[in-house]
């Protein structure tokens, strides 16, 4: 079963409550052992996932009521991270060793997707990233030390960290999927902060590498209307292409974000003046 999200109305969600906001923005529970467990946004129509395979594979079934096609990857691509212990991904037969916070891009087009663990006892955890495509470009595994790195931040403002763009143009040829990994050094709380919005972009944050007692404060909302959803270690959060998606750990942690729509050049984003931000 498939957990479906619709869209909100920016005008409409100034008078959610707590209980709306994270219904309808946030992912709780994702990585559950011997579990897939999927969500379909229709913001840019992304479908997020966790994948935690124990001692049996686990395979990425269709859906009729929401997929739609017989296969999952016959109209969508696909990318996929391992937060969790070493792992395999299976496309069609051909297997891709993913070590912790490795990547790999599935095309469209590719009919079967096995997941498995190396060690039951230290689960592989696939963190999924889904959105439409219409091209079929090539499958490729992208670890974690060929990724385009970018320093950004600075300790005296406690955001000093580094972006990974893993699934990206200059890396990995994809129809709209761009996804990446940043890492804040020990000590960092914040990022992306000065805050942006890309209309052009819908964009999903994972939040992971963080204690269990610690949470971020993630910020969303129009830059004069913000709302707070508090996040705990491995939960998701939408950011639909109107929202600012920010956050302040109490602790440090790591996120992938990911993004879909009409345009996949990185640096297209509109920085929200401090002043701006209510
Ligand atoms: O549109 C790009 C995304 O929001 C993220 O890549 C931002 C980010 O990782 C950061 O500033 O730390
Ligand atoms: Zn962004």
């Amino acid at each position: 079963m498939i957990d479906v999200r619709h869209v909100s109305h920016p005008d409409a969600v100034k008078a959610y409550d707590t209980q709306e906001l994270r219904r309808h923005f946030l992912i709780e529970r994702l990585f559950a052992p011997g579990e897939i467990a999927l969500t379909y946004s229709h913001i840019e129509r992304f479908v997020v996932g966790g994948v935690t395979p124990t001692t049996r594979p686990l395979d990425l079934e269709s859906d009729n009521a929401t997929i739609g096609s017989p296969n999952f990857l016959d109209r969508r691509e696909l990318g996929v991270f391992n937060v969790g212990g070493p792992g395999r991904v299976e496309t069609d037969g051909e297997i891709h060793q993913l070590q912790p916070r490795d990547a790999l891009y599935v095309t469209k087009g590719t009919a079967s997707v096995r997941f498995h663990s190396d060690d039951a006892a230290n689960p592989a955890r696939f963190y999924l990233l889904s959105v439409p495509a219409h091209a079929r470009y090539e499958t490729k595994l992208i670890s974690a030390a060929s990724a385009k790195k970018m320093e950004l931040g600075a300790q005296e403002t406690a955001n000093k960290r580094t972006i990974y763009q893993m699934i990206h143009p200059d890396v990995c040829t994809t129809s709209q999927l761009v996804m990446g990994l940043t890492q804040l050094d020990a000590g960092n709380m914040w990022n992306t902060m000065p805050a942006h919005v890309h209309d052009r972009r819908a964009e999903v944050y994972l939040y992971f590498d963080l204690p269990d007692t610690a949470r971020v404060i993630h910020l969303m909302g129009e830059p004069a209307e913000t709302r707070h959803l508090v996040v705990a270690n491995e939960q998701a959060i939408l950011s639909p292409p109107w929202s600012v998606h920010s956050g302040v750990g109490t602790s440090a942690y790591s996120f992938i974000w990911g993004m879909g729509g009409d345009n996949i050049d990185y640096t297209d984003m509109d920085v929200i003046a401090m002043d701006a931000l209510r």
